[in-house]
């Protein structure tokens, strides 16, 4: 760390303030203080060097202007403080930033021993804030680490595919090598399952080493973070990066018919998808592999106008399929679910679903599809378990009291409609002739599989990308 990366750095004094998690930064001689959640605190960096006296820190936080509001401010409120402290409250410990080698910067301290950085800007994730975020605090902050823009590399994305093909050009290839690789990625749940899609368009080689990802949450859903104990302050997940630790982040595989493209543009346009050997079409995913209303809604509320309401375009959507505005009913899905478990001797075992009618197909690697809708409460963070929940077409009324449970710490999979189980994969054959009810939702890409068509996906074994959380 180059200490002169602290040059006239004001004094300041942290103080608890109360019980609660808050506390209180004064700093001109008491003569300012602001209020400090302990979750938007970055880190404390010991700024002794042996000559100087080892009770000296360096404070990093993330400061708003509207500190009493819940949960996380708008960007534009957002700052990075900094300040000189002598003897932080001891329970602050947990946040000084050690020397590790291991860590998502490598050794921070020493320049020659850390890994290779990029940060990866996704500027149209959710209400397209994560530019931003980047000028206002992660530029600043890395620039305090001592992190010189010779030292990594920033990239905004300029095209829906950019991620992918960063992942395949540049990530891969040099993980491939052997090279330890971190990376700052402001997305939601798209980016991340760009960057899987795009390394595992390549093979691996046996020198491969999984990149680590650093998530700071942007997106609208962020489902991957909401279930993975980011902390969704306003650090926006710096805190795991700083003191998380690197866990794998498990994967499924979709196969579908030959003919399935990839919905972009808004749903106006296509894209070919990846193939197998067979001629099928392929996409891995972290989060979600699903069908019926939870696609259509998925797909129907993607665009502009609909993104602007951030997270609540869902239920808006939600609410047109149930409640078409022309009044007709809604939908109901129709086609053949076929559900693979492992018997307890290991052995692959198919059972048929007994209906061929359906409102919700969705099968899960995680708990929360948004910070409050608890979808699989039985996930745990990275547990690798896939489950599945479905439940037959009900009356609106009905899939609106659904979800009301869903929302309520996941209280759904006790009504009596809805089955939630431990599955390994899932095969649907499709039998709709209309093109608009073949739109499956692979972790928020859309996919139209072809008129007679199938999907099929599965867990997935290889590793490839690790995620910095906190345990
Ligand atoms: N410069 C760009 N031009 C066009 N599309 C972009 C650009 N940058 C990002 N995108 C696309 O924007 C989408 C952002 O997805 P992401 O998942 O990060 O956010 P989200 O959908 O709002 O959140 P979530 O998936 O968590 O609900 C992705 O499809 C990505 O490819």
């Amino acid at each position: 760390m180059a200490h002169s990366a602290w040059p006239g750095l004001p004094q300041a004094e942290i103080l608890r303030d109360g019980g609660s998690n808050q506390y209180l930064v004064s700093s001109d001689g008491g003569a300012t203080s602001e209020s400090l959640c302990e979750g938007d605190i970055l880190c404390l960096i010991p700024t002794g060097d042996g000559n100087q006296d080892p009770k000296d820190y360096v404070l990093l936080y993330v400061s708003t202007k509207d500190c009493d509001t819940k949960g996380v401010s708008k960007t534009a409120d957002l700052s990075l403080r900094k300040f000189k402290i002598k003897q932080p409250p001891k329970e602050l410990s947990r946040y000084m930033l050690n020397a590790n080698p291991d860590s998502f910067f490598g050794d921070i301290r020493n320049p020659s021993n850390r890994v290779e950085l990029s940060v990866i800007v996704s500027v149209k994730s959710g209400t397209c804030e994560a530019e931003e975020f980047y000028d206002r605090i992660l530029k600043d902050l890395l620039s305090s680490l001592g992190i010189s823009p010779d030292q990594h590399r920033v990239y905004f994305t300029e095209s829906e595919r950019w991620i992918a093909e960063f992942a395949s050009q540049v990530l891969c290839k040099k993980a491939n090598e052997g090279l330890a690789q971190s990376v700052l990625l402001l997305s939601g749940d798209g980016g991340v399952v760009d960057i899987i899609n795009g390394i595992f368009g390549l093979p691996q080689t046996s020198y491969y080493v999984k990149p680590k990802i650093g998530l700071l949450v942007f997106g609208t859903g962020n489902a991957l973070a909401n279930s993975s104990k980011l902390n969704i302050s306003n650090s926006r997940g710096l805190q795991a990066v700083f003191h998380g630790l690197a866990r794998n982040i498990p994967t499924f595989v979709c196969r579908c018919s030959t003919g399935s493209v990839l919905l972009i543009d808004e749903g106006r346009s296509t894209e070919e998808m990846g193939t197998d050997e067979q001629g099928g079409c392929v996409v891995h995913g972290a989060v979600v592999a699903s069908w019926c209303l939870h696609a259509t809604l998925v797909a129907d509320s993607d665009t502009t106008e609909y993104r602007k309401f951030g997270s609540e375009r869902f239920s808006m959507a939600a609410n047109e399929l149930l409640v078409p505005s022309d009044g007709s009913p809604p939908h109901q899905w129709q086609g053949k679910i076929t559900i693979y478990r492992r018997s307890p001797s290991g052995e692959l075992q198919s059972e048929t679903l007994g209906r061929q009618t359906h409102m919700y197909i969705l099968a899960t690697l995680v708990s929360h599809l948004e910070a409050t809708l608890n979808i699989s409460p039985k996930s745990d963070p990275l547990d690798g378990q896939f489950r599945l929940v479905e439940f037959p077409p009900l009356p609106p009324a009905e899939v609106k009291k659904i979800f009301g449970m869903a929302f309520d710490s996941g209280r759904h999979i006790e009504h009596e409609s809805v089955g939630y189980t431990e599955i390994e994969g899932l095969r649907i054959d499709f039998e709709e002739s209309d093109p608009r009810w073949r739109r499956i939702c692979i972790d928020g890409k859309i996919i139209r599989i072809p008129e007679g068509g199938w999907m099929e996906v599965r867990r997935e074994t290889r590793e490839v990308v690790d995620l910095m959380i906190r345990l």
